[in-house]
């Protein structure tokens, strides 16, 4: 197995003088490829800064994140840019679909950044619809979908681009138990069949029950760190 992140001395602080808060600290932490991995902590323990640092959202104040073995840390914003494209995909807890576009352009818009060609486009779309469960309903824009069904679009978004890393921020967070819990059977099954890395970020007692490997985070630092047998 290759190692596809890896967090080094990682630290991320807010602020200065009596506002600051240090909210992460020296984190060193290498997930391999096809993990399905949750963060877990209590609020403000630096789970959303922990993805927003891996996933190039935000920069340390000081460390530095390795992605496929290339420092991200150290790139400059275009080459970070077109490497986020190519290699991470995002999943947000409020699905974050842009609303003037159908379910399948949604779903195709990352690979026309990428320079995929029309047919193969199509193509990857409609098997990866399908295998989210929304064959029937690629015409429909978000307002014309359920919270599950968006967060579905969502999930063949970040990953028909082939990302090696999908990165999720409470993605069951909005969603009823039963829908959550069925997107969280979804994302292990493409996981496990695709050997994609998974990264969640959340409260969720069923994700962390899914979760083969669990990284508590409290007060910006990993406690614990226990991968199941
Ligand atoms: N832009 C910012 N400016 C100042 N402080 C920030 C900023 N972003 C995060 N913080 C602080 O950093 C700490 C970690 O926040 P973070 O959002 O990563 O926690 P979290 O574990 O994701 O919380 P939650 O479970 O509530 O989403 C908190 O104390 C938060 O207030």
């Amino acid at each position: 197995m290759s190692k596809v992140i890896e967090t080094i001395d990682l630290c991320r602080h807010f602020g200065k003088g009596d506002t600051l808060v240090q909210a992460m600290q020296n984190v060193n932490i290498t997930i391999e490829e096809g993990e399905f991995t949750a963060i877990i902590g209590p609020s403000g323990s630096g789970k959303t800064t922990l993805l927003q640092m891996i996933g190039g959202l935000d920069n340390p104040s000081s460390g530095a994140v390795m992605l496929d073995g290339k420092n991200i840390s150290s790139m400059t914003g275009a080459e970070l840019s077109d490497f986020r494209r190519d290699h991470i995909g995002f999943i947000f807890q409020a699905y974050n679909l842009i609303p003037v576009l159908s379910a399948e352009e949604n779903a195709e818009y990352i690979m026309l950044l990428q320079g995929v060609s029309a047919k193969e486009r199509k193509q990857r779309v409609d098997d990866m619809l399908a295998q989210v469960g929304l064959t029937g309903k690629a015409d429909r824009r978000p307002a014309q979908l359920s919270g599950g069904q968006q967060q579905r679009v969502a999930i063949a978004r970040a990953m028909v681009s082939k990302p090696s890393i999908i990165l999720a921020d409470e993605p069951t967070a909005n969603l009823d138990s039963h829908t959550g819990m069925d997107l969280i059977h979804l994302m292990k099954t493409l996981n496990e069949e695709n050997n994609m890395t998974f990264v969640f970020a959340t409260h969720d007692p069923k994700i962390m029950d899914s979760a083969k490997r669990i990284i508590r985070l409290v007060d910006g630092k990993v406690v614990e760190d226990v991968t199941k047998p």
